[in-house]
Protein backbone atom coordinates (compact mmCIF):
# COMPACT_ATOMS: atom_id res chain seq x y z
CA UNK A 1 0.00 0.00 0.00
CA UNK A 2 2.36 2.07 0.86
CA UNK A 3 4.95 1.31 -1.82
CA UNK A 4 1.86 1.57 -4.62
CA UNK A 5 1.37 5.41 -3.33
CA UNK A 6 4.90 6.57 -3.21
CA UNK A 7 5.37 5.26 -7.32
CA UNK A 8 1.67 6.46 -8.06
CA UNK A 9 2.82 10.14 -6.41
CA UNK A 10 6.26 10.02 -8.58
CA UNK A 11 3.56 9.16 -11.93
CA UNK A 12 1.43 11.68 -10.89
CA UNK A 13 4.31 15.00 -10.17
CA UNK A 14 5.65 13.92 -13.99
CA UNK A 15 2.05 13.77 -15.68
CA UNK A 16 0.65 17.28 -14.15
CA UNK A 17 3.88 19.09 -13.39
CA UNK A 18 2.38 21.23 -10.12
CA UNK A 19 3.50 24.71 -9.53
CA UNK A 20 4.84 24.90 -6.17
CA UNK A 21 5.32 28.72 -4.51
CA UNK A 22 8.20 28.53 -2.14
CA UNK A 23 9.37 31.01 0.55
CA UNK A 24 12.34 29.55 1.31
CA UNK A 25 16.01 30.61 2.36
CA UNK A 26 19.06 32.34 0.75
CA UNK A 27 21.18 29.34 1.01
CA UNK A 28 18.62 27.08 -0.81
CA UNK A 29 16.77 28.56 -3.32
CA UNK A 30 18.75 27.56 -6.31
CA UNK A 31 19.04 23.75 -5.14
CA UNK A 32 15.38 23.36 -4.22
CA UNK A 33 14.21 24.87 -7.44
CA UNK A 34 16.64 22.53 -9.65
CA UNK A 35 15.98 19.42 -7.10
CA UNK A 36 11.55 20.56 -7.94
CA UNK A 37 12.64 20.96 -11.87
CA UNK A 38 14.58 17.51 -11.79
CA UNK A 39 11.85 15.80 -10.04
CA UNK A 40 9.44 16.66 -12.87
CA UNK A 41 7.57 19.71 -10.70
CA UNK A 42 7.31 23.39 -11.31
CA UNK A 43 8.75 25.94 -9.29
CA UNK A 44 8.57 29.22 -8.05
CA UNK A 45 10.23 31.02 -5.40
CA UNK A 46 7.91 34.19 -4.62
CA UNK A 47 8.08 36.49 -1.16
CA UNK A 48 5.79 39.22 -1.85
CA UNK A 49 2.55 39.59 -0.32
CA UNK A 50 1.41 41.76 -3.57
CA UNK A 51 1.20 38.47 -5.37
CA UNK A 52 0.73 35.83 -2.46
CA UNK A 53 -3.18 35.55 -3.51
CA UNK A 54 -2.64 34.92 -7.18
CA UNK A 55 0.38 32.50 -6.12
CA UNK A 56 -2.11 30.68 -4.22
CA UNK A 57 -5.10 30.55 -6.55
CA UNK A 58 -2.92 28.32 -8.95
CA UNK A 59 -0.58 26.68 -7.39
CA UNK A 60 -0.11 23.35 -6.09
CA UNK A 61 1.33 23.82 -2.56
CA UNK A 62 2.71 26.26 -0.50
CA UNK A 63 6.21 25.14 1.17
CA UNK A 64 7.83 27.46 3.71
CA UNK A 65 11.14 27.47 5.25
CA UNK A 66 12.20 29.51 8.24
CA UNK A 67 16.34 29.14 7.29
CA UNK A 68 17.21 32.77 6.91
CA UNK A 69 14.16 33.92 8.73
CA UNK A 70 14.30 37.76 9.64
CA UNK A 71 11.09 39.80 11.53
CA UNK A 72 10.30 41.01 7.76
CA UNK A 73 9.72 37.58 6.19
CA UNK A 74 7.10 36.70 9.36
CA UNK A 75 4.29 38.69 7.65
CA UNK A 76 4.96 37.21 4.63
CA UNK A 77 5.50 33.89 5.89
CA UNK A 78 1.82 34.48 7.92
CA UNK A 79 0.05 35.67 4.90
CA UNK A 80 1.08 32.73 2.72
CA UNK A 81 -0.35 30.52 4.92
CA UNK A 82 -3.59 32.40 5.03
CA UNK A 83 -3.83 32.20 1.20
CA UNK A 84 -2.67 28.30 1.00
CA UNK A 85 -5.94 27.75 3.76
CA UNK A 86 -8.53 30.37 1.73
CA UNK A 87 -7.07 27.76 -1.35
CA UNK A 88 -7.11 24.42 0.46
CA UNK A 89 -3.85 24.13 -0.45
CA UNK A 90 -0.70 22.19 2.00
CA UNK A 91 1.45 24.03 3.70
CA UNK A 92 4.84 22.57 4.31
CA UNK A 93 7.09 23.94 7.03
CA UNK A 94 10.81 23.35 7.33
CA UNK A 95 11.42 24.84 10.68
CA UNK A 96 14.75 25.14 9.88
CA UNK A 97 17.23 25.74 12.89
CA UNK A 98 14.05 25.61 15.36
CA UNK A 99 15.35 25.78 18.94
CA UNK A 100 18.67 27.20 17.99
CA UNK A 101 17.14 30.80 18.39
CA UNK A 102 13.57 31.91 20.55
CA UNK A 103 12.22 33.59 17.07
CA UNK A 104 12.87 30.33 15.01
CA UNK A 105 11.05 28.25 17.50
CA UNK A 106 8.37 31.05 18.16
CA UNK A 107 8.16 31.65 14.39
CA UNK A 108 7.32 28.26 13.49
CA UNK A 109 5.03 27.11 16.19
CA UNK A 110 2.83 30.56 15.01
CA UNK A 111 3.52 29.21 11.27
CA UNK A 112 2.42 25.87 12.29
CA UNK A 113 -0.83 27.52 14.25
CA UNK A 114 -1.51 28.46 11.28
CA UNK A 115 -1.61 26.13 8.58
CA UNK A 116 -5.04 24.21 8.35
CA UNK A 117 -3.55 21.41 5.88
CA UNK A 118 0.02 20.98 7.17
CA UNK A 119 2.75 18.86 6.79
CA UNK A 120 5.95 19.35 8.91
CA UNK A 121 9.50 18.41 7.79
CA UNK A 122 12.75 18.52 10.36
CA UNK A 123 15.93 17.00 11.43
CA UNK A 124 15.78 15.43 14.80
CA UNK A 125 16.52 18.16 16.77
CA UNK A 126 14.36 20.25 15.19
CA UNK A 127 11.42 18.26 15.98
CA UNK A 128 12.52 17.96 19.51
CA UNK A 129 12.76 21.70 19.50
CA UNK A 130 9.01 22.39 17.68
CA UNK A 131 7.43 20.19 20.37
CA UNK A 132 9.08 22.05 23.21
CA UNK A 133 11.66 19.41 24.07
CA UNK A 134 15.08 20.10 25.13
CA UNK A 135 17.48 19.54 21.72
CA UNK A 136 20.63 19.72 21.50
CA UNK A 137 20.13 22.13 18.59
CA UNK A 138 22.92 24.89 18.33
CA UNK A 139 22.52 26.10 14.39
CA UNK A 140 20.28 24.12 11.14
CA UNK A 141 22.20 20.72 11.83
CA UNK A 142 20.64 17.79 13.95
CA UNK A 143 22.65 17.01 17.01
CA UNK A 144 20.05 14.41 18.42
CA UNK A 145 19.17 11.13 16.46
CA UNK A 146 16.07 10.64 14.16
CA UNK A 147 14.87 7.88 16.68
CA UNK A 148 15.21 9.91 19.40
CA UNK A 149 12.42 12.81 18.14
CA UNK A 150 9.54 10.20 16.99
CA UNK A 151 7.76 11.13 20.40
CA UNK A 152 8.21 14.56 19.44
CA UNK A 153 6.82 14.06 15.92
CA UNK A 154 3.52 12.32 17.39
CA UNK A 155 3.04 15.12 19.65
CA UNK A 156 3.66 17.77 16.72
CA UNK A 157 0.99 15.22 14.96
CA UNK A 158 -1.48 15.61 17.95
CA UNK A 159 -0.99 18.91 18.45
CA UNK A 160 -1.10 20.68 14.74
CA UNK A 161 -3.24 18.03 13.47
CA UNK A 162 -0.66 17.30 10.89
CA UNK A 163 1.74 14.90 9.20
CA UNK A 164 5.57 15.25 10.17
CA UNK A 165 8.62 13.79 8.49
CA UNK A 166 11.33 13.55 10.38
CA UNK A 167 15.09 13.04 8.75
CA UNK A 168 18.31 11.59 9.72
CA UNK A 169 20.13 8.19 8.93
CA UNK A 170 16.78 6.48 9.54
CA UNK A 171 13.68 9.11 7.99
CA UNK A 172 10.28 8.54 10.06
CA UNK A 173 6.98 9.41 8.32
CA UNK A 174 4.82 10.25 11.45
CA UNK A 175 0.80 10.26 10.81
CA UNK A 176 -2.25 9.45 13.20
CA UNK A 177 -2.20 6.33 11.43
CA UNK A 178 1.24 5.47 12.82
CA UNK A 179 4.91 5.41 11.80
CA UNK A 180 6.96 4.66 8.61
CA UNK A 181 10.62 3.77 8.64
CA UNK A 182 12.66 5.08 5.08
CA UNK A 183 16.38 3.72 5.58
CA UNK A 184 17.52 5.03 2.43
CA UNK A 185 19.83 8.25 2.37
CA UNK A 186 23.79 8.01 2.52
CA UNK A 187 25.84 9.39 5.19
CA UNK A 188 27.07 12.20 2.94
CA UNK A 189 24.38 13.62 2.64
CA UNK A 190 24.36 16.27 5.92
CA UNK A 191 27.83 17.26 4.06
CA UNK A 192 25.45 19.27 1.98
CA UNK A 193 23.82 21.87 2.66
CA UNK A 194 20.37 22.53 1.48
CA UNK A 195 19.56 18.37 1.63
CA UNK A 196 16.76 18.80 4.34
CA UNK A 197 15.43 21.81 2.25
CA UNK A 198 15.28 20.27 -0.94
CA UNK A 199 13.34 17.52 0.51
CA UNK A 200 11.02 19.73 2.05
CA UNK A 201 10.37 21.38 -1.26
CA UNK A 202 9.53 17.98 -3.32
CA UNK A 203 7.38 17.17 -0.24
CA UNK A 204 5.52 20.49 -1.73
CA UNK A 205 5.50 18.76 -5.02
CA UNK A 206 4.03 15.79 -3.70
CA UNK A 207 1.31 17.15 -1.62
CA UNK A 208 0.48 19.03 -4.48
CA UNK A 209 -0.52 15.83 -6.39
CA UNK A 210 -2.35 14.82 -3.06
CA UNK A 211 0.15 12.58 -0.92
CA UNK A 212 0.01 14.62 2.17
CA UNK A 213 2.04 12.44 4.53
CA UNK A 214 5.53 13.29 3.48
CA UNK A 215 6.63 9.98 2.46
CA UNK A 216 6.69 9.51 -1.10
CA UNK A 217 8.94 12.92 -1.25
CA UNK A 218 11.62 10.98 1.89
CA UNK A 219 11.62 7.67 -0.24
CA UNK A 220 12.14 9.77 -3.33
CA UNK A 221 15.19 11.78 -1.65
CA UNK A 222 16.64 8.85 0.16
CA UNK A 223 17.19 6.76 -3.08
CA UNK A 224 18.42 9.18 -5.44
CA UNK A 225 20.84 10.36 -2.00
CA UNK A 226 21.69 6.70 -2.26
CA UNK A 227 22.03 6.40 -5.93
CA UNK A 228 24.26 9.63 -5.99
CA UNK A 229 26.60 8.73 -3.64
CA UNK A 230 27.67 5.68 -5.63
CA UNK A 231 28.69 7.99 -8.27
CA UNK A 232 29.95 10.88 -6.09
CA UNK A 233 33.76 11.63 -4.91
CA UNK A 234 32.82 13.99 -2.22
CA UNK A 235 29.88 16.67 -1.38
CA UNK A 236 30.62 18.61 -4.44
CA UNK A 237 29.13 15.90 -6.76
CA UNK A 238 27.02 14.30 -4.50
CA UNK A 239 24.99 17.71 -4.74
CA UNK A 240 25.23 17.23 -8.56
CA UNK A 241 24.61 13.53 -9.17
CA UNK A 242 21.48 14.09 -6.35
CA UNK A 243 20.06 16.37 -9.49
CA UNK A 244 20.58 13.79 -12.12
CA UNK A 245 19.98 10.78 -10.04
CA UNK A 246 16.31 13.04 -9.64
CA UNK A 247 15.67 13.18 -12.92
CA UNK A 248 16.68 9.65 -13.90
CA UNK A 249 14.95 7.93 -11.72
CA UNK A 250 12.22 5.37 -12.77
CA UNK A 251 9.55 3.52 -10.28
CA UNK A 252 11.05 -0.11 -11.18
CA UNK A 253 14.81 1.36 -9.34
CA UNK A 254 12.42 3.51 -6.77
CA UNK A 255 10.75 -0.04 -6.27
CA UNK A 256 14.36 -1.82 -6.28
CA UNK A 257 16.24 0.27 -3.84
CA UNK A 258 13.49 1.30 -1.37
CA UNK A 259 14.31 0.43 2.39
CA UNK A 260 10.57 0.66 4.04
CA UNK A 261 8.90 -0.66 6.89
N1 LIG B 1 23.37 9.65 8.20
C1 LIG B 1 22.54 9.60 7.15
N2 LIG B 1 22.43 8.47 6.43
C2 LIG B 1 21.58 8.42 5.38
N3 LIG B 1 20.83 9.47 4.96
C3 LIG B 1 20.90 10.62 5.64
C4 LIG B 1 21.75 10.76 6.78
N4 LIG B 1 21.59 12.00 7.28
C5 LIG B 1 20.70 12.61 6.48
N5 LIG B 1 20.28 11.79 5.50
C6 LIG B 1 19.31 12.11 4.44
O1 LIG B 1 19.56 13.46 4.03
C7 LIG B 1 18.35 14.15 3.74
C8 LIG B 1 18.29 15.43 4.58
O2 LIG B 1 18.08 15.07 5.93
P1 LIG B 1 18.72 15.85 7.15
O3 LIG B 1 20.20 15.91 7.03
O4 LIG B 1 18.17 15.22 8.38
O5 LIG B 1 18.03 17.27 6.98
P2 LIG B 1 18.59 18.72 7.29
O6 LIG B 1 19.48 19.02 6.11
O7 LIG B 1 17.39 19.57 7.34
O8 LIG B 1 19.34 18.65 8.58
C9 LIG B 1 17.23 13.14 4.01
O9 LIG B 1 16.85 12.55 2.78
C10 LIG B 1 17.88 12.09 4.93
O10 LIG B 1 17.31 10.82 4.77
C1 LIG C 1 23.22 26.73 6.43
C2 LIG C 1 21.92 27.45 6.49
N1 LIG C 1 21.80 28.58 7.24
C3 LIG C 1 20.59 29.09 7.18
S1 LIG C 1 19.55 28.24 6.19
C4 LIG C 1 20.75 27.11 5.83
C5 LIG C 1 20.51 25.95 4.94
C6 LIG C 1 20.07 24.75 5.71
O1 LIG C 1 19.71 23.71 4.84
P1 LIG C 1 19.49 22.22 5.31
O2 LIG C 1 18.73 22.26 6.57
O3 LIG C 1 18.69 21.63 4.22
O4 LIG C 1 20.84 21.59 5.44
MG1 LIG D 1 17.17 21.54 7.49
Amino acid sequence: MNTETIVAGLKQVRESKPLVVNITNYVVMNNSANALLALGASPIMAHSQQEMAEMMSFAGALVINIGTLDSAWTPRMIHAVEQANLNKKTVVLDPVGCGASVLRTETSRQIAAWAESLIIRGNASEIIALAGERAQSKGVDALDSSEAAVGAARYLVEAYNCNVVVSGATDYVVTSQGETQLNNGHEMMPYVTGMGCSLSALTGAFAAVGENTGLAAAAVMGVVGEIAAERAKGPGSLQVEILDALYQLDEATLLKRLKIS
